[in-house]
């Protein structure tokens, strides 16, 4: 069929379908275009699933440690199957509730389809459709990247989109990628019984850059997970007991290991390479995605002209982060309502989360930021070490520390970063006071309750406040 439509949206993900009602809201009648199961990324195979899982774990865990507080559960028992039915039921529930609310929109809002750009305004789907389209958005997200030699484990390979289908948990489990899901993914499976190596090429555990907290997460991690960061894996290969590993480890001695299961969780990589994007007319990056501005989600043309194509969420490549898919699409969907003007609208401050335990957390500016970077004279660090602090102690979950950065002249938090308990709420708490431009000064007058892990953050500014202009 042909379609002529004022905005075409490729991909119903979360920054597809936060478009679509922006651009709705704002008078078009959108066509949005997807190629998957709807449901997004997020509610089916991301964001959802694995908090899902990290909550069975948490649950085990905690009983784990009841016996230290002079609590004694008895025998815990983990039951996979149990785990991974609750898991999908309340992830099912999350994948209707978006269901439902595309089925909600008027007919002709959704057209089933692979896209492909035949030239700047034209789109055809892999089903024959044509559309034309006075603006277009790319929110087509970004799926697994799977080094090729992970290939070689064959029918027990698994990424983030066939882990959660598991009928039971697996008995052991090789993880490849300390990134965030190798972590998060990685630490549940071990608190839920299941034997975890996590292989990494580098000793860099998730996204944390301060140095003093990465050695704090390395001692932490490899207290209980079989960390073998900087190994050299030499082969892998299918074999009837499941997946065998030959690596040399971080000290170059060869190893060989046979897991049920790998999970890959080796980064993403954009589905933007399966548009044609060559006929789009865009400037593309060292990366091979477009150019485009983050205050106003605007590509540009080949020629350095503003392009009436628009790009949100994870296929921007800017911050492959839910609330900013969120964001993302709702300005290109306004955006592409406006063209050719355009609104800029200022980014909030970035936030990053990992639900490992202890959590981590990556609020305003990073330590590479400011501190790997000319200049880094005018910026102060302050730090807290949760091992000592009561309220951490008290629930004894005292691991773990909090460096926050400020500048040195103005007093202004800029950044912090995090390892340590509740660092999803401090974190927050850090992220609100940076974009409000807070100094420490006028932190340390906000009320701190006795006890509580927030004043663990007070000992951070305290200790940030004492180096200022020294
Ligand atoms: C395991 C995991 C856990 C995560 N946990 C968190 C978390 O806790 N917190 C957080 O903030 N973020 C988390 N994320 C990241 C978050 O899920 C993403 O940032 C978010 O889902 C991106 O949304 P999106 O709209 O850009 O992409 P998606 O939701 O992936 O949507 C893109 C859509 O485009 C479709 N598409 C692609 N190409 C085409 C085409 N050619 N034609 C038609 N349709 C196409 C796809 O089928 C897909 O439906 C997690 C991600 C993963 C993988
Ligand atoms: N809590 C959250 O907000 C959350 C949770 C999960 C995912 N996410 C999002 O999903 C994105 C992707 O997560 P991810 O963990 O896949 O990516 P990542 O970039 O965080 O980590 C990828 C890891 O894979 C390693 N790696 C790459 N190639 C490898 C190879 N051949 N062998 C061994 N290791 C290899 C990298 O060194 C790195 O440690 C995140 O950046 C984030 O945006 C967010």
């Amino acid at each position: 069929m042909q379609y002529q439509t004022d905005l075409a949206i490729i991909g119903a993900g979360t920054a597809g379908m936060s478009a679509y009602k922006a651009a709705r809201k704002a008078g078009l009648q959108p066509l949005l275009i997807e190629n998957g199961p709807l449901g997004t990324t997020c509610a089916r195979v991301g964001c959802m699933p694995s908090k899902l899982l990290i909550a069975a774990a948490d649950a085990a865990h905690q009983l784990q440690q009841a016996p230290e507080l002079g609590i004694h559960p008895g025998t815990i028992q983990v039951d996979g199957t149990a785990v991974m039915q609750r898991l999908r039921k309340e992830r099912d529930r999350f994948v209707q509730g978006v269901v439902r609310e595309v089925e909600g929109w008027p007919d002709n809002s959704l057209l089933q389809g692979s896209v492909q750009f035949v030239s700047p305004n034209r789109l055809k789907t892999d089903r024959g459709d044509q559309i034309e389209a006075r603006t277009i958005l790319l929110a087509t997200g970004t799926r697994p990247n799977i080094p090729s030699q992970l290939l070689n484990a064959g029918d027990r390979l698994l990424t983030n989109e066939q882990v959660f289908e598991l009928p039971t948990l697996p008995r052991s489990l090789a993880v490849f990628g300390a990134g965030v899901i190798g972590l998060e993914l990685g630490q549940a499976m071990q608190r839920l019984g299941v034997e975890v190596s996590l292989f990494a090429r580098t000793r860099q555990l998730g996204p944390l850059q301060d140095p003093a907290l990465q050695a704090s997460a390395l001692a932490t991690f490899e207290e209980t997970l079989d960390l073998q960061l900087g190994s050299e894996v030499k082969t892998i290969s299918r074999t009837p007991a499941g997946v065998t590993i030959s690596y040399l480890n971080a000290n170059g001695q060869p190893q060989t290991k046979t897991f049920d299961y790998l999970l890959a969780a080796t980064g993403r990589q954009s589905n933007l390479d399966r548009v044609q994007l060559e006929a789009a007319n865009l400037l593309l990056d060292r990366r091979g995605l477009p150019v485009s501005n983050p205050l106003t989600a605007q590509c540009t043309n080949l020629d350095g002209s503003p392009s009436h194509i628009f790009i949100a969420g994870d296929a921007a490549g800017y911050r492959p982060l839910l609330h900013e898919a969120n964001d993302e699409g709702h300005l290109a969907g306004r955006n592409a309502a406006l063209w050719p003007k355009v609104e800029s609208r200022p980014r909030r401050t970035p936030l990053t989360l990992v639900f490992t335990d202890p959590q981590m957390a990556i609020a305003g500016n990073s330590y590479n930021q400011l501190l790997n970077q000319p200049g880094k004279q005018q910026i102060v660090i302050g730090e807290a070490d949760f091992s000592n602090q009561g309220r951490a102690r008290v629930m004894q979950v005292n691991k773990g520390r909090l460096s926050v950065y400020a500048d040195n002249n103005s007093g202004i938090l800029l950044g912090a970063e995090m390892l340590g308990p509740a660092a999803e709420h401090l974190g927050h708490l850090l992220a609100w006071s940076i974009q409000q431009q807070l100094t420490l000064e006028q932190l340390l007058q906000q009320p701190f309750y006795h006890p509580t892990l927030e004043e663990g953050l007070r000992t951070a500014l305290r200790s940030a406040a004492a180096r200022i202009r020294q």
